[in-house]
Protein backbone atom coordinates (compact mmCIF):
# COMPACT_ATOMS: atom_id res chain seq x y z
CA UNK A 1 0.00 0.00 0.00
CA UNK A 2 2.37 2.56 1.17
CA UNK A 3 4.44 1.78 -2.52
CA UNK A 4 1.55 2.88 -4.50
CA UNK A 5 1.20 6.65 -2.87
CA UNK A 6 4.99 7.11 -2.94
CA UNK A 7 4.41 6.29 -6.61
CA UNK A 8 1.21 7.96 -7.07
CA UNK A 9 3.49 11.45 -5.57
CA UNK A 10 5.76 10.93 -7.63
CA UNK A 11 3.54 10.81 -10.97
CA UNK A 12 1.21 13.65 -9.84
CA UNK A 13 4.63 15.35 -9.90
CA UNK A 14 5.49 14.41 -13.21
CA UNK A 15 1.85 15.12 -14.48
CA UNK A 16 2.70 18.59 -12.75
CA UNK A 17 5.98 19.28 -14.58
CA UNK A 18 4.54 18.03 -17.91
CA UNK A 19 1.29 20.56 -17.42
CA UNK A 20 3.94 23.77 -17.20
CA UNK A 21 5.20 22.87 -20.24
CA UNK A 22 2.28 22.23 -22.61
CA UNK A 23 1.08 26.15 -20.85
CA UNK A 24 4.11 27.20 -21.54
CA UNK A 25 4.12 26.02 -25.10
CA UNK A 26 0.36 26.50 -25.80
CA UNK A 27 1.09 30.11 -24.47
CA UNK A 28 4.24 30.06 -27.26
CA UNK A 29 1.52 28.56 -29.85
CA UNK A 30 -0.70 31.25 -29.35
CA UNK A 31 1.81 34.13 -29.07
CA UNK A 32 3.00 32.84 -32.74
CA UNK A 33 -0.25 33.09 -33.93
CA UNK A 34 -0.54 36.35 -33.02
CA UNK A 35 2.43 37.46 -34.48
CA UNK A 36 0.65 35.54 -37.76
CA UNK A 37 -2.08 38.29 -37.08
CA UNK A 38 -0.36 41.50 -37.78
CA UNK A 39 1.36 39.49 -40.69
CA UNK A 40 -1.69 38.92 -42.31
CA UNK A 41 -3.20 42.46 -41.32
CA UNK A 42 0.00 44.33 -42.22
CA UNK A 43 -0.61 42.50 -46.36
CA UNK A 44 -3.96 43.35 -46.41
CA UNK A 45 -6.16 45.48 -43.80
CA UNK A 46 -9.70 43.87 -45.12
CA UNK A 47 -7.52 40.53 -43.48
CA UNK A 48 -9.49 36.78 -43.33
CA UNK A 49 -7.54 35.14 -39.70
CA UNK A 50 -9.70 31.98 -40.29
CA UNK A 51 -7.72 29.76 -42.87
CA UNK A 52 -9.29 26.80 -43.08
CA UNK A 53 -6.91 24.58 -44.88
CA UNK A 54 -4.43 25.52 -42.80
CA UNK A 55 -6.10 24.23 -40.11
CA UNK A 56 -6.86 20.83 -41.79
CA UNK A 57 -3.36 20.54 -42.22
CA UNK A 58 -2.79 21.16 -38.99
CA UNK A 59 -4.96 18.34 -38.18
CA UNK A 60 -3.70 15.97 -40.57
CA UNK A 61 -0.62 16.48 -39.47
CA UNK A 62 -1.09 15.91 -35.35
CA UNK A 63 -3.28 12.60 -36.80
CA UNK A 64 -0.74 11.05 -38.76
CA UNK A 65 2.26 12.16 -35.93
CA UNK A 66 0.00 10.69 -33.02
CA UNK A 67 1.59 7.43 -31.24
CA UNK A 68 -1.32 6.64 -28.81
CA UNK A 69 -2.45 5.75 -26.23
CA UNK A 70 -5.18 8.61 -26.98
CA UNK A 71 -6.70 8.09 -30.05
CA UNK A 72 -6.11 10.28 -33.32
CA UNK A 73 -9.33 11.85 -33.44
CA UNK A 74 -9.60 12.17 -29.29
CA UNK A 75 -5.94 13.82 -30.09
CA UNK A 76 -7.30 16.25 -32.77
CA UNK A 77 -10.21 17.52 -30.86
CA UNK A 78 -7.80 18.79 -28.26
CA UNK A 79 -5.80 20.97 -31.34
CA UNK A 80 -9.08 21.72 -32.57
CA UNK A 81 -9.66 23.75 -29.40
CA UNK A 82 -6.65 24.77 -29.19
CA UNK A 83 -6.48 26.46 -32.59
CA UNK A 84 -9.85 27.72 -32.03
CA UNK A 85 -8.46 29.81 -29.06
CA UNK A 86 -5.79 30.89 -30.89
CA UNK A 87 -8.51 32.05 -33.60
CA UNK A 88 -9.96 33.92 -31.15
CA UNK A 89 -6.89 35.54 -30.29
CA UNK A 90 -6.31 36.88 -33.37
CA UNK A 91 -10.03 37.90 -33.85
CA UNK A 92 -13.25 36.20 -32.84
CA UNK A 93 -15.29 34.69 -35.44
CA UNK A 94 -18.96 34.95 -35.88
CA UNK A 95 -20.78 32.03 -37.18
CA UNK A 96 -24.16 31.36 -37.63
CA UNK A 97 -26.22 27.54 -37.66
CA UNK A 98 -29.82 26.45 -38.35
CA UNK A 99 -31.43 26.48 -34.64
CA UNK A 100 -32.57 26.52 -32.30
CA UNK A 101 -29.84 25.86 -29.58
CA UNK A 102 -29.42 22.01 -28.73
CA UNK A 103 -29.38 20.79 -32.28
CA UNK A 104 -26.94 18.63 -34.16
CA UNK A 105 -26.44 21.70 -36.44
CA UNK A 106 -24.96 23.74 -33.77
CA UNK A 107 -22.86 20.19 -32.57
CA UNK A 108 -21.50 20.42 -36.08
CA UNK A 109 -20.35 24.13 -35.86
CA UNK A 110 -19.03 23.53 -32.54
CA UNK A 111 -17.27 20.68 -34.43
CA UNK A 112 -15.78 22.38 -36.68
CA UNK A 113 -14.98 25.86 -35.63
CA UNK A 114 -14.39 24.92 -31.64
CA UNK A 115 -15.81 26.55 -28.67
CA UNK A 116 -13.86 29.53 -28.96
CA UNK A 117 -16.00 30.90 -31.73
CA UNK A 118 -19.14 32.90 -31.49
CA UNK A 119 -22.16 31.01 -32.42
CA UNK A 120 -25.74 32.04 -33.52
CA UNK A 121 -29.00 30.01 -33.67
CA UNK A 122 -30.78 31.21 -36.91
CA UNK A 123 -34.84 30.34 -37.59
CA UNK A 124 -34.35 29.21 -40.86
CA UNK A 125 -32.13 28.07 -43.60
CA UNK A 126 -32.00 30.99 -45.41
CA UNK A 127 -31.76 33.20 -42.39
CA UNK A 128 -28.08 31.12 -42.15
CA UNK A 129 -27.32 32.39 -45.77
CA UNK A 130 -28.91 35.85 -45.18
CA UNK A 131 -26.46 36.43 -42.38
CA UNK A 132 -23.09 35.46 -43.92
CA UNK A 133 -24.32 37.34 -47.28
CA UNK A 134 -24.92 40.67 -45.39
CA UNK A 135 -21.86 40.02 -43.56
CA UNK A 136 -23.27 40.11 -40.11
CA UNK A 137 -21.67 36.99 -39.20
CA UNK A 138 -18.30 35.28 -40.95
CA UNK A 139 -19.23 31.84 -42.03
CA UNK A 140 -22.29 29.73 -41.84
CA UNK A 141 -23.20 25.87 -40.64
CA UNK A 142 -26.25 24.41 -42.73
CA UNK A 143 -26.84 20.39 -42.59
CA UNK A 144 -27.12 19.07 -46.33
CA UNK A 145 -27.11 15.20 -47.05
CA UNK A 146 -28.99 12.48 -44.77
CA UNK A 147 -29.93 15.10 -42.57
CA UNK A 148 -31.55 14.57 -39.25
CA UNK A 149 -33.01 18.06 -39.26
CA UNK A 150 -34.76 17.50 -42.97
CA UNK A 151 -33.69 19.96 -45.10
CA UNK A 152 -31.23 18.90 -47.70
CA UNK A 153 -33.23 20.19 -50.61
CA UNK A 154 -33.79 23.05 -48.89
CA UNK A 155 -30.49 23.67 -48.67
CA UNK A 156 -29.44 22.84 -52.40
CA UNK A 157 -32.39 25.29 -53.62
CA UNK A 158 -31.06 28.34 -51.39
CA UNK A 159 -27.56 27.90 -52.96
CA UNK A 160 -29.34 28.46 -56.54
CA UNK A 161 -30.11 32.04 -55.66
CA UNK A 162 -27.10 33.02 -53.99
CA UNK A 163 -24.00 33.92 -54.23
CA UNK A 164 -22.56 32.30 -51.65
CA UNK A 165 -19.62 29.75 -51.37
CA UNK A 166 -18.82 26.52 -49.45
CA UNK A 167 -15.72 26.82 -47.54
CA UNK A 168 -15.88 23.56 -46.07
CA UNK A 169 -17.66 20.58 -44.73
CA UNK A 170 -18.18 18.87 -41.21
CA UNK A 171 -19.55 15.28 -41.08
CA UNK A 172 -21.09 14.49 -37.55
CA UNK A 173 -21.99 11.09 -36.01
CA UNK A 174 -25.59 11.28 -34.99
CA UNK A 175 -26.71 9.60 -32.11
CA UNK A 176 -30.24 9.45 -30.67
CA UNK A 177 -31.14 9.12 -26.86
CA UNK A 178 -34.42 8.67 -25.41
CA UNK A 179 -34.66 11.90 -22.89
CA UNK A 180 -37.00 11.98 -20.00
CA UNK A 181 -36.81 15.34 -17.58
CA UNK A 182 -37.13 14.99 -13.61
CA UNK A 183 -40.81 15.01 -13.95
CA UNK A 184 -41.73 12.30 -16.39
CA UNK A 185 -43.24 9.54 -15.03
CA UNK A 186 -41.59 6.73 -17.17
CA UNK A 187 -43.62 4.18 -16.64
CA UNK A 188 -46.11 6.20 -18.35
CA UNK A 189 -45.01 7.31 -21.18
CA UNK A 190 -47.36 8.09 -24.19
CA UNK A 191 -46.37 10.38 -26.17
CA UNK A 192 -42.75 10.77 -28.20
CA UNK A 193 -41.82 14.05 -29.61
CA UNK A 194 -39.02 14.16 -32.53
CA UNK A 195 -38.29 15.60 -35.67
CA UNK A 196 -39.52 13.48 -38.10
CA UNK A 197 -36.04 12.47 -39.44
CA UNK A 198 -35.37 11.14 -36.19
CA UNK A 199 -38.29 9.40 -36.27
CA UNK A 200 -37.50 7.38 -39.10
CA UNK A 201 -33.63 6.77 -38.10
CA UNK A 202 -35.52 5.42 -34.50
CA UNK A 203 -38.29 3.21 -36.49
CA UNK A 204 -37.19 -0.12 -35.22
CA UNK A 205 -36.29 1.03 -32.25
CA UNK A 206 -39.45 2.76 -31.08
CA UNK A 207 -41.73 -0.25 -32.71
CA UNK A 208 -40.00 -2.70 -30.41
CA UNK A 209 -40.03 -0.31 -27.34
CA UNK A 210 -42.58 2.04 -27.21
CA UNK A 211 -45.06 0.60 -29.78
CA UNK A 212 -48.39 2.25 -28.48
CA UNK A 213 -46.83 5.83 -27.60
CA UNK A 214 -48.13 8.87 -29.89
CA UNK A 215 -44.94 10.08 -31.77
CA UNK A 216 -45.05 13.57 -32.15
CA UNK A 217 -43.35 15.45 -35.47
CA UNK A 218 -41.78 19.03 -34.19
CA UNK A 219 -39.77 21.05 -36.14
CA UNK A 220 -36.15 20.11 -34.80
CA UNK A 221 -34.90 17.72 -31.60
CA UNK A 222 -34.05 20.74 -29.34
CA UNK A 223 -37.60 21.45 -29.83
CA UNK A 224 -38.96 18.44 -29.17
CA UNK A 225 -36.50 18.30 -25.57
CA UNK A 226 -37.89 21.49 -24.56
CA UNK A 227 -41.63 20.10 -24.88
CA UNK A 228 -40.59 17.41 -22.23
CA UNK A 229 -40.34 19.58 -19.41
CA UNK A 230 -43.34 20.55 -19.72
CA UNK A 231 -44.72 17.33 -19.77
CA UNK A 232 -45.18 14.18 -17.02
CA UNK A 233 -46.08 11.94 -19.71
CA UNK A 234 -44.01 12.57 -22.67
CA UNK A 235 -40.38 12.05 -23.67
CA UNK A 236 -38.40 13.37 -26.77
CA UNK A 237 -35.37 11.75 -29.12
CA UNK A 238 -33.00 14.47 -29.43
CA UNK A 239 -29.01 14.23 -29.04
CA UNK A 240 -26.21 15.54 -26.50
CA UNK A 241 -26.63 18.67 -27.23
CA UNK A 242 -30.48 18.73 -26.57
CA UNK A 243 -30.11 16.98 -23.21
CA UNK A 244 -27.55 18.61 -21.73
CA UNK A 245 -29.35 22.26 -22.64
CA UNK A 246 -32.30 20.96 -21.65
CA UNK A 247 -30.82 19.01 -18.80
CA UNK A 248 -32.57 15.46 -19.28
CA UNK A 249 -31.88 12.11 -18.34
CA UNK A 250 -31.33 9.43 -20.92
CA UNK A 251 -33.20 6.88 -20.32
CA UNK A 252 -32.25 4.62 -23.48
CA UNK A 253 -28.75 5.63 -25.44
CA UNK A 254 -28.07 4.98 -29.03
CA UNK A 255 -31.43 4.31 -30.42
CA UNK A 256 -31.00 4.89 -34.43
CA UNK A 257 -31.56 1.82 -36.18
CA UNK A 258 -28.07 2.36 -38.08
CA UNK A 259 -25.25 2.71 -35.75
CA UNK A 260 -23.27 4.53 -38.80
CA UNK A 261 -25.74 7.18 -38.82
CA UNK A 262 -24.52 10.36 -39.94
CA UNK A 263 -25.41 13.57 -41.71
CA UNK A 264 -22.92 15.93 -43.70
CA UNK A 265 -23.12 19.84 -42.96
CA UNK A 266 -21.58 22.33 -45.06
CA UNK A 267 -19.57 25.43 -43.96
CA UNK A 268 -20.86 28.56 -46.04
CA UNK A 269 -18.75 32.24 -46.25
CA UNK A 270 -17.60 35.12 -49.08
CA UNK A 271 -14.04 33.25 -49.25
CA UNK A 272 -12.30 31.34 -51.64
CA UNK A 273 -9.95 28.56 -49.87
CA UNK A 274 -6.97 27.50 -50.90
CA UNK A 275 -5.31 24.13 -51.60
CA UNK A 276 -5.08 21.81 -48.51
CA UNK A 277 -3.98 18.77 -50.11
CA UNK A 278 -7.25 16.48 -49.92
CA UNK A 279 -10.07 19.05 -50.77
CA UNK A 280 -13.12 18.50 -52.24
CA UNK A 281 -14.78 20.36 -54.99
CA UNK A 282 -19.34 21.62 -55.05
CA UNK A 283 -20.77 23.05 -58.62
CA UNK A 284 -24.14 23.41 -60.01
CA UNK A 285 -24.70 22.39 -63.18
CA UNK A 286 -27.89 23.44 -65.62
CA UNK A 287 -28.26 21.32 -68.75
CA UNK A 288 -31.51 21.55 -71.11
CA UNK A 289 -33.68 18.75 -71.68
CA UNK A 290 -31.91 17.44 -74.83
CA UNK A 291 -31.15 13.06 -74.83
CA UNK A 292 -27.90 12.05 -73.51
CA UNK A 293 -27.56 15.22 -71.35
CA UNK A 294 -26.49 13.76 -68.38
CA UNK A 295 -23.92 11.43 -70.11
CA UNK A 296 -22.20 14.39 -71.61
CA UNK A 297 -22.07 16.40 -68.58
CA UNK A 298 -20.31 13.03 -66.47
CA UNK A 299 -18.34 12.05 -69.38
CA UNK A 300 -15.25 14.23 -68.77
CA UNK A 301 -15.24 13.31 -64.78
CA UNK A 302 -15.20 9.52 -66.07
CA UNK A 303 -12.44 10.36 -68.89
CA UNK A 304 -10.00 12.26 -66.43
CA UNK A 305 -10.89 9.99 -63.23
CA UNK A 306 -11.94 12.34 -61.11
CA UNK A 307 -14.13 10.63 -58.03
CA UNK A 308 -17.61 12.05 -58.05
CA UNK A 309 -18.72 11.83 -54.05
CA UNK A 310 -22.42 13.30 -54.72
CA UNK A 311 -24.65 13.77 -57.52
CA UNK A 312 -27.90 14.95 -56.89
CA UNK A 313 -30.60 16.39 -58.79
CA UNK A 314 -33.42 18.99 -58.56
CA UNK A 315 -35.98 20.52 -60.43
CA UNK A 316 -34.95 23.51 -62.34
CA UNK A 317 -36.94 26.49 -60.99
CA UNK A 318 -36.24 29.19 -63.92
CA UNK A 319 -37.86 26.91 -67.06
CA UNK A 320 -34.85 27.79 -69.24
CA UNK A 321 -33.98 24.47 -68.66
CA UNK A 322 -35.01 21.52 -66.93
CA UNK A 323 -32.10 19.87 -65.06
CA UNK A 324 -30.15 21.37 -62.44
CA UNK A 325 -27.17 18.85 -61.27
CA UNK A 326 -25.49 19.31 -57.36
CA UNK A 327 -22.22 17.15 -57.90
CA UNK A 328 -19.46 17.04 -55.34
CA UNK A 329 -16.23 15.41 -56.14
CA UNK A 330 -12.46 15.06 -54.98
CA UNK A 331 -10.23 18.25 -55.93
CA UNK A 332 -9.77 21.07 -56.00
CA UNK A 333 -10.15 23.96 -58.78
CA UNK A 334 -6.94 24.85 -58.90
CA UNK A 335 -5.72 21.42 -59.75
CA UNK A 336 -4.98 21.25 -63.52
CA UNK A 337 -7.18 18.26 -64.26
CA UNK A 338 -9.90 19.80 -62.44
CA UNK A 339 -9.81 22.59 -64.16
CA UNK A 340 -9.80 20.76 -67.47
CA UNK A 341 -12.99 19.28 -66.34
CA UNK A 342 -14.62 22.53 -65.45
CA UNK A 343 -13.70 23.90 -68.60
CA UNK A 344 -14.99 20.74 -70.42
CA UNK A 345 -18.52 21.01 -68.53
CA UNK A 346 -18.89 24.44 -69.15
CA UNK A 347 -18.74 24.03 -72.81
CA UNK A 348 -21.95 21.35 -72.48
CA UNK A 349 -23.97 23.07 -69.95
CA UNK A 350 -26.42 25.81 -69.98
CA UNK A 351 -24.54 26.99 -66.80
CA UNK A 352 -22.21 26.07 -64.37
CA UNK A 353 -21.29 27.89 -61.10
CA UNK A 354 -18.92 26.21 -58.87
CA UNK A 355 -20.13 27.14 -55.34
CA UNK A 356 -16.24 26.01 -53.47
CA UNK A 357 -13.17 23.82 -53.05
CA UNK A 358 -12.19 23.29 -49.82
CA UNK A 359 -10.39 20.90 -47.17
CA UNK A 360 -12.21 17.10 -47.05
CA UNK A 361 -13.96 16.91 -43.49
CA UNK A 362 -11.04 15.83 -41.12
CA UNK A 363 -12.57 15.06 -37.72
O1 LIG B 1 -1.75 29.87 -39.78
C1 LIG B 1 -2.53 30.79 -39.63
O2 LIG B 1 -2.92 31.51 -40.59
C2 LIG B 1 -3.04 31.12 -38.29
O3 LIG B 1 -3.72 32.10 -38.16
C3 LIG B 1 -2.77 30.21 -37.15
C4 LIG B 1 -3.91 29.22 -36.90
C5 LIG B 1 -3.40 28.21 -35.83
O4 LIG B 1 -3.70 28.40 -34.68
O5 LIG B 1 -2.69 27.27 -36.21
C6 LIG B 1 -5.09 29.93 -36.39
C7 LIG B 1 -6.16 30.26 -37.21
C8 LIG B 1 -6.23 29.90 -38.61
O6 LIG B 1 -7.53 29.53 -38.98
C9 LIG B 1 -5.26 28.85 -38.98
C10 LIG B 1 -4.23 28.52 -38.16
Amino acid sequence: MADTSINLDALRQRIDQLDDDILRLISERADCAQQVAHIKLAEDEEAVFYRPEREAQVLRRIMALNKGPLDAEEMARLFREIMSACLALEKPIKVSYLGPEGTFTQQAALKHFGESAISLPMAAIDEVFREVEAGAVNYGVVPVENSTEGVVNHTLDTFMDSSIRICGEVVLRIHHHLLVSETTRRDKVSRIYSHPQSFAQCRKWLDAHFPHAERVPVASNAEAAKLVKTEWHSAAIAGDMAAKLYNLERVAEKIEDRPDNSTRFLIIGNQDIPMSGEDKTSIVVAMRNQPGALHDLLEPFHRHQIDMTRLETRPSRTGVWNYVFFIDFKGHRDEPRVTAVLEEVQLRAAELRVLGSYPQGVL
